[in-house]
């Protein structure tokens, strides 16, 4: 588990990029920090790993406090985090099996070379099928895509078998559809290997798509946080402006009353909109909406405009369908 309390960090400058940040991370969780460019979130990744040290606060990585270690310590530390970012990092003078095999060799133990060898052979095999490239031993980087050359950090970031996987910014050197498989990848190795995966990005499709849990970070400071879900159905002001959406009260009407129903995936909108205006027998208009396909659900809130004498019928039918409003 990673669990950072109070941290607060500063370069040189002494300007905070980071302050006061508290959030815990759980074994085996997909956990998204989202901000602009200069929200200190790759500095935050950094703490994590130990490559920065923090001002103030605690950061532990399974109970060990990450500033303390040094030396062997702290190299055998980062040996349990994999890390991958937007540029990949890849040698390029090096096959793709050499790019595997390089932290292998770097931790071998000392012993008989041919069993060495064939051992790391083995691990290579298997962490290239794992990211779908066996059939690119021999290439080279610059004869891979860009999704085949993260692919290729991937498996050289598990070679170890970490329990922790850091991804900076991994998918937004590549094109949506890219982004969508290499995701697709970090999840069923976040299932299959039961690794916890801490993933940095400026993209919300990158969230929704597959971070159980949300950080957003701005200005060195957590804005929100919480479940991605829960986040998308009733977003903080914060989160609003760092999606660009509009103040749902600045165009509301002035008449009678405004019910925000929300719909958290588990009725349609559709049925419940036209069976409550034919249940009722009343009218109401469609003043907002945002909705949006989180998933396999359909996440977001309409706000109804109605008149004040049928509010009491309208919130009696939402209590009997279990569905949560507010009164705006
Ligand atoms: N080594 C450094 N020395 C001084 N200031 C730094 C250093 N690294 C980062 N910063 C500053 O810290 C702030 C946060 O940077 P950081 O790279 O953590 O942000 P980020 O959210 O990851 O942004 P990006 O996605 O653009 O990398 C920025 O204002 C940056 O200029």
């Amino acid at each position: 588990m990673i669990k950072i309390n109070g941290l607060s960090k500063s370069y040189e400058n002494n300007i905070d990029v980071l302050k006061d940040i508290s959030i815990n991370i759980d074994d085996g969780e997909i956990y998204g920090i989202i901000g602009h460019s200069g929200a200190g979130k790759s500095t935050l990744l950094r703490c994590i790993n130990g490559l920065e040290q923090y001002n103030s606060g605690s950061l532990t990585v399974d109970g060990q406090e990450v500033s303390d270690l040094t030396g062997k310590e702290l190299r055998v530390f980062r040996k349990n985090l994999g890390m991958i970012f937007q540029s990949f990092n890849l040698l390029e003078r090096k096959t793709v099996y050499e790019n595997v095999a390089l932290p292998l060799q770097v931790w071998r133990e000392k012993g008989n070379r041919k069993k060495e060898k064939e051992e790391i052979s083995k691990r290579v095999h298997e962490l290239l099928e794992l990211v779908g490239l066996s059939d690119k031993l021999k290439s080279k980087p610059k004869e891979l895509s860009g999704g085949q050359k993260q692919r290729v950090a991937i498996a050289r970031a598990l070679a170890l078998n970490p329990k922790i996987l850091l991804c900076d910014e991994a998918t937004s050197a590549l094109d949506p559809k890219t982004t969508k498989d290499i995701l697709m990848l970090l999840s069923d190795i976040n299932k299959k290997l039961g690794i916890t995966i801490v993933i940095v990005t400026h993209q919300m499709e990158v969230i929704k798509e597959v971070c159980e849990k949300v950080a957003l970070i701005d200005g060195g400071k957590i804005m929100a946080e919480g479940y991605a879900k829960d986040l998308f159905l009733n977003p903080s002001v914060p989160l609003k402006k760092f999606l660009g959406d509009e103040e749902e009260d600045e165009i509301l009407p002035n008449e009678g009353v405004n019910i925000k129903i929300f719909f958290n995936g588990g009725v349609s909108k559709d049925t419940l909109i036209t069976s409550m205006a034919r249940e009722l027998k009343i009218d109401f208009s469609i003043v907002w909406g945002k909705l949006e396909k989180f998933r396999e659900d359909v996440l977001g809130s309409l706000v109804i405009n109605l008149s004040a004498d049928n509010k009491e019928k309208v919130e009696n039918y939402l209590r009997e369908k279990n569905i949560t409003w507010e009164v705006l």
